[in-house]
């Protein structure tokens, strides 16, 4: 429905005037069509009646339409009009809808978005016009609206002329349109909560991405590292959010990368989460395994939104040095950035035997990945966009793979020091100062813990006042047990030393 103006006596009488005017050309038409050459008659003929055509169609229907695409570029790239239109008719026309979509909002202020549902339309003011909106469903998913000329313009004549400038007139109010202040709505950028997406979608699907929303409530605040390393991390995040100008005055992609190793429970994921909770971004998290081709990456990388960090999570076990997959992120099951209490495996496991999503089924190549970090196509992506591998060995990486341009920041997320364990007894034990603390501290200097492992120790077992005393208690008893350890597997391995060095002198002797 475009229009609910019934049709005036007026119209009537001037579509069937149309109508005979026709019949008579009709007539004439084919009476004369015998005695004219054949070639002539295709040229002329078909120019005439394309343009009256067009003339006809324009009387008979005098609005534009403007389709907003939810895919830019065959469906390649998510269109920043759609998300844009949408957020609009949020907060214009979603009151007067009778169908709406709800998806989750990103504050507190905004509990949820709601959206046009599938083949609802409303109507809604703009700069003086009235424009229909309509939302079309999958496959192709899109908003497009119908605009006509609002009030005195809505005459004959404003229509006819319309037909000839439609071209301009659509031009320049779609140019207006969007960026206009009256179009952007009063809680701009959208306000859709910010989402975890993984490729468990089908790859003959639009999208091969599925997602929940992203409610990690890891945080730098809650991050245990050393204070003057994570700031030198948060500066760098900051410089490369505010740092749209400098990269188009360099003539580099607005994209950085950064690599996170270390041991297993040294917070690498856990430092993803904050990292996205601090720029406030999306989280793209791919299990390389489960992607088939290298033009299949391609499209995901496409397929994601601008500000947004992708994560390729234990890169060493989704692909060796020669671009040959094999078992990947299987190996180490459970693995996510939801979860907080993970089974760790050691790393040389047995990888599973090949199935759906395993290497067998798997035909990326190393440089397919170098191509979706740093190709011509991650550059035509556009802005604020984020690549984090994460590995517990990072020599085992393909130096083409992590030098400089591709992942530009190295960091090293190392065992438990004094002052991250101050910052989890915080927050774990809500204590800053404690007489244990100064045994902790030469512990630390003597055994590796990781952040993980600390935290365990300092989750309070059972509820009572003496959480901290007992926690602190069993953190100081776990790490003497552990130097101990270390003590006596230090002193078995000096002793087989001698023992090899004894032996090989009594051989030399004999
Ligand atoms: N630096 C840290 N600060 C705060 N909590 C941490 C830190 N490191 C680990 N943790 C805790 O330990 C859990 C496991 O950490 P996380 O998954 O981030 O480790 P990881 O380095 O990604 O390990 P893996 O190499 O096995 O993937 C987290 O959910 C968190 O509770
Ligand atoms: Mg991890």
């Amino acid at each position: 429905m475009r229009s609910g103006a019934p049709a005036s006596p007026g119209m009537v009488e001037r579509l069937a005037g149309l109508w005979s005017a026709l019949a008579g050309v009709m007539l004439v038409w084919s009476m004369l069509r015998p005695y004219l050459p054949h070639q002539l008659l295709d040229h002329f003929a078909g120019r005439f009646l394309r343009r009256h055509a067009r003339r006809l169609a324009a009387l008979l229907d005098p609005y534009l339409t403007v389709t907003v695409a939810e895919y830019d570029g065959e469906k390649m790239k998510r269109g920043e009009v759609y998300e844009q239109a949408k957020a609009y008719l949020s907060h214009r026309c979603a009151g007067r809808a009778r169908k709406l979509r709800a998806e989750p909002g990103r504050t507190k202020r905004d509990p949820f978005l709601l959206s046009l549902g599938d083949n609802e339309e409303v109507a809604d003011e703009f700069a003086g016009a009235t424009v229909w909106w309509h939302a079309v469903p999958s496959p192709s998913r899109h908003l497009g609206w119908h605009h006509s000329g609002g009030g005195a313009r809505r005459t004959p004549a404003a229509r006819t002329a319309s037909c000839s400038t439609s071209a301009t007139a659509t031009s320049s109010w779609a140019r207006t349109s969007p960026t206009s202040a009256a179009w952007v709505a009063p809680s701009w950028p959208p306000t859709a909560a910010r989402k975890l997406y993984t490729n468990a979608g089908d790859r003959y699907a639009s999208s091969m991405w599925k997602h929940v929303v992203f409610e990690h409530p890891s945080t730098f605040d809650t991050l245990a590292m050393d204070p003057a390393k994570k700031r030198e991390i948060m500066d760098d995040l900051d410089a490369f959010r505010n740092g749209k100008a400098y990269y188009a005055r360099v003539g580099k992609a607005w994209k950085r990368g950064y690599l996170l190793y270390g041991p297993p429970g040294t917070g690498k994921s856990t430092m993803i989460a904050a990292m996205a909770n601090y720029l406030d971004y999306d989280i793209y998290d791919i299990e390389l395994t489960s992607v088939y081709t290298n033009a299949d990456l391609r499209r995901m990388l496409t397929d994601t939104s601008r500000k947004s960090i992708t994560v390729i999570e234990d890169i060493d076990c989704s692909l060796d040095l020669t671009g040959t997959r094999h078992g990947g992120r299987a190996k180490k099951q459970g693995r996510a950035l939801a979860d907080d209490k993970k089974e760790q495996q050691p790393a040389d496991a047995e990888a599973p035997p090949p199935g759906p999503g395993t290497a067998a089924a798997s035909r990326v190549t190393l440089s397919g990945l170098l191509n979706f970090i740093d190709g011509l196509w991650s550059a035509s992506c556009g802005g604020e966009r984020i690549i984090v591998f994460t590995t517990n060995h990072a020599e085992r990486l393909d130096p083409a793979l992590v030098r400089r341009g591709r992942m530009d920041k190295h960091i090293e997320m190392s065992y438990c020091c004094f002052e991250a364990f101050k910052l989890l007894a915080r927050n774990y034990l809500a204590v800053d100062a404690h007489p244990l603390f100064d045994d902790v501290r030469a512990l630390l200097r003597e055994v590796d813990i990781t952040p993980a492992d600390v935290a365990e120790l300092l989750t309070p077992k059972h509820a009572g006042d003496d959480a901290a005393d007992s926690c602190l208690a069993g953190l100081v008893e776990a790490l003497t047990t552990m130097k101990a350890t270390k003590k006596k597997t230090r002193g078995a391995r000096r002793s087989v030393v001698q023992d090899d060095a004894a032996g090989e002198e009594t051989v030399e002797d004999q």
